[in-house]
């Protein structure tokens, strides 16, 4: 599932964040035609905005991507869009990928690392990255707290979970949850956290953009 039903706030465009230039076409098209192309990925789902859905079925068309099942309406929040993805996932899907447009330098690297995990029963899998800075806890502007960062990482996507699991994650309230494996850790889930990759950076203000756009 590729979630990109965001606005885009922090980027501050004149549209929604999936559909913003990146180099020489929109940032949706760049992880859409990378998990399309990938062997380990059977079919697509998409969410973007309401009101954007005829545009990324063109995007798809013009792509010449074989794998979109269906582009959804996406929600208010991450969580409501990816269930609302949920809803469009074939029956017979084992396994559930769930990606953000927002970082379109996806690849099969981190998709095998992210999948093999789920042979040894683990629940959920995602990429992580090690914290290069010290990390404060802060309460109105005021150090409280050095937090000792050596247990700590940074969660990127994509996120792979046996579907059953996911489903049952997002059968019960979304919380505030800003990750899909935060739903599946609040049921008990195992997660097993993957090396992640910095070029799997999070598009999210015009400096993410340029990096990335640099990377190209
Ligand atoms: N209602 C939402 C919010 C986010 N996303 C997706 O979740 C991913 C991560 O979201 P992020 O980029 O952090 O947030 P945005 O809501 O897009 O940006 P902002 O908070 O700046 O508005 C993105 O691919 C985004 O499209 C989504 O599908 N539906
Ligand atoms: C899902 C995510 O990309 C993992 O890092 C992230 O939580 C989404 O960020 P948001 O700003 O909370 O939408």
């Amino acid at each position: 599932m590729l979630v990109a039903a965001g606005a885009g706030d922090r980027l501050g465009a004149d549209r929604p964040k999936a559909f913003v230039a990146l180099g020489a076409r929109v940032l949706l098209a760049e992880s859409l035609e990378r998990l399309d192309g990938s062997p380990w990925i059977d079919a697509i789902v998409v969410a973007v905005p309401e009101g954007w859905e005829e545009a990324a079925i063109v995007l798809a068309e013009e792509l010449v991507t074989s794998k979109v099942a269906a582009v959804v309406t996406g929600g208010a929040s991450r969580a409501h869009s990816v269930c609302a993805g949920l809803e469009e996932v074939p029956d017979e899907a084992l396994v559930v990928l769930v990606h953000d447009a927002a970082r379109p330098l996806v690849d099969d690297g981190v998709i095998e690392r992210v999948l093999a995990p789920l042979a040894q029963g683990y629940d959920g899998v995602v990429p992580g990255l090690p914290v290069a800075d010290t990390v404060k806890r802060v309460e109105r502007g005021v150090v409280v707290e050095t937090v000792d960062r050596d247990s700590l990482v940074t969660v990127q996507t994509p996120q792979a979970f046996p579907a059953h699991v996911l489903r049952a994650a997002y059968a019960g309230p979304l919380t505030d949850a800003s990750d899909c494996a935060s739903l599946v850790e609040a049921r008990g889930g195992r997660i097993r956290v993957v090396d992640g990759d910095p070029r799997l950076l999070k598009v999210t203000t015009p400096a993410d953009l340029a990096l990335v756009a640099s990377w190209l």
